[in-house]
C-alpha cells in the first residue's frame, strides 16, 4: 500500500494527503462547529464557533519525521470523523504536517533532522531549517491568537525500533514550565505506558512550545515507524479518544498516573566520530536495561562508554546519526510524580 491509500475520505479529511502530494486544497471552509483555514503548506487552523467548556489552544503535529506514518493515519481518521459530523469542533487546534517533503519521499528527513532545529536563534540554511522557522512562526501566531486559553502541544511520532513500552512520551526539559497533574492522568488514560523526562534543553518541537510558550507539551512515541497502510491503529484507540476530546473542547478521560513507568535521562550519548559503534545489537528494544559495567559504545578517540554503578536503560539508540548528534539516551527509573 502507498501513501495514496492513506485517506479515502473527501473534503477536510483529505487535507493531509493533499499536503503530502502538494495537491490543491481549499484556503478555507466550514466544518461542524466551526471553520478551517489553510495557513501554508501542511498548516491548518481549526477555529470553533464557540469554544467548549474545557477548550485548550492545542497544537497537534505529525510527520516532523517524514516516515512516521501512524500518527498521520490517526489524525486522518479524526479529520474524517470531524468532516462527517461525528465530532463537533469545540477548541482552536493547529494541525501541522512537519516535514511534507520528507513524507513525500518516505524518509525520516531530507537534509538534516528537523526535530533538532526548534530554537529562536536558528541561523542554519536549508530546507529543514526553513521549515523549522515556518513551523515556529505558525505556533507563535497561534498561541498569540488564543492567549486566553491554556496551551497544549502534542508532537506525535513513532520510534525506529521496538520498545518495552511501545507507547511513551518524552517530557521536554525547561526550568520555566511544570507539567500539570492532569496531563499525567490524561496520558495514562490514553494508553501511554511510560514517561521519559529530559534532563536538559533538547530543541525539539515539543520543547519549543513548552520552553517559549509555557505549553503543556510532549513528544509522543506511538509505536514503531512503518509505511502507510502497515500500521495497527487498534492500540491507539485510547489516544484517539484523548485527541477527539481536545478537538471538541471536552475534558478527556483520566486514569491513575501510577499505571505508567517513569524514567529520567541520566546521560546523552553523542556520536563524536566516524568510528562510533554501539556495543549491543541494532534492534535492541527501547528501555532495555544494562547492568553496571556493561560496555555500551566505542567512539575512536572519545573512548568507551560503560554503565556506571547503577543500571541504565537505553532509549533511541542509533549509531547512524550525524556526527555531533545524539546516538542514544541513557535513562534510569524514578518514582511517579506525587499529587
Ligand atoms: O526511534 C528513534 O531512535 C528515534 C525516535 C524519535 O524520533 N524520537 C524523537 C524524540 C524527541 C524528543 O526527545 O523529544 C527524536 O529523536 O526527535
Ligand atoms: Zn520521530
Amino acid at each position: 500500500m502507498s501513501r495514496h491509500d492513506m485517506s479515502p475520505s473527501p473534503g477536510l479529511a483529505s487535507w493531509l494527503e493533499a499536503s503530502i502530494e502538494e495537491a490543491d486544497f481549499p484556503e478555507q471552509g466550514r466544518l461542524p462547529g466551526g471553520h478551517f483555514r489553510c495557513l501554508g503548506h501542511g498548516m491548518l487552523a481549526l477555529e470553533p464557533d464557540r469554544p467548549g467548556p474545557a477548550a485548550r489552544a492545542g497544537v497537534l503535529s505529525v510527520g516532523v519525521h517524514g516516515n512516521e506514518t501512524a500518527p498521520m493515519e490517526l489524525l486522518a481518521a479524526l479529520l474524517a470523523r470531524l468532516a462527517a459530523g461525528e465530532l463537533v469542533l469545540g477548541a482552536p487546534v493547529l494541525l501541522l504536517l512537519g516535514n511534507p517533503e520528507a513524507t513525500h519521499q518516505g524518509v525520516r528527513y531530507v537534509g538534516t533532522n528537523l526535530n533538532r532545529l526548534f530554537r529562536r536563534e536558528l541561523d542554519e540554511q536549508g530546507m529543514e531549517p526553513d521549515r523549522a522557522r515556518e513551523l515556529m512562526a505558525a505556533v507563535d501566531a497561534f498561541f498569540t491568537r488564543h492567549e486566553t486559553l491554556p496551551r497544549l502541544h502534542y508532537d506525535l511520532h513513532t520510534a525506529i525500533r521496538d520498545s518495552r513500552y511501545p507507547r511513551f512520551v518524552v517530557s521536554p526539559y525547561t526550568e520555566r514550565t511544570a507539567v500539570t497533574a492532569e496531563q499525567w492522568r490524561w496520558l495514562a488514560a490514553a494508553g501511554i505506558q511510560a514517561v521519559l523526562h529530559q534532563h536538559r534543553h533538547s530543541w525539539t518541537f515539543s520543547h519549543y512550545s513548552k520552553h517559549y510558550h509555557g505549553a503543556q507539551a510532549f513528544t509522543l512515541e506511538l509505536g514503531r515507524a512503518l509505511p502507510f497502510g502497515h500500521n495497527d491503529l487498534a492500540p491507539l484507540a485510547p489516544m484517539g479518544v484523548l485527541l477527539a476530546a481536545l478537538l471538541e473542547g471536552r475534558e478527556p478521560p483520566a486514569a491513575a498516573p501510577e499505571r505508567m513507568a517513569f524514567f529520567r535521562v541520566a546521560h546523552e550519548l553523542m556520536r563524536e566520530s566516524a568510528a562510533f559503534r554501539l556495543a549491543f545489537p541494532d534492534d535492541t528494544p527501547n528501555f532495555t536495561a544494562f547492568p553496571p559495567g556493561t560496555l555500551l559504545a566505542e567512539d575512536g578517540q572519545a573512548g568507551e562508554t560503560r554503565v556506571g554503578e547503577a543500571p541504565l536503560a537505553v532509549v533511541f539508540p542509533n549509531a547512524g546519526v550525524e556526527i555531533g548528534a545524539r546516538a542514544a539516551l541513557l535513562v534510569h527509573p524514578e518514582p511517579p510524580p506525587s499529587g
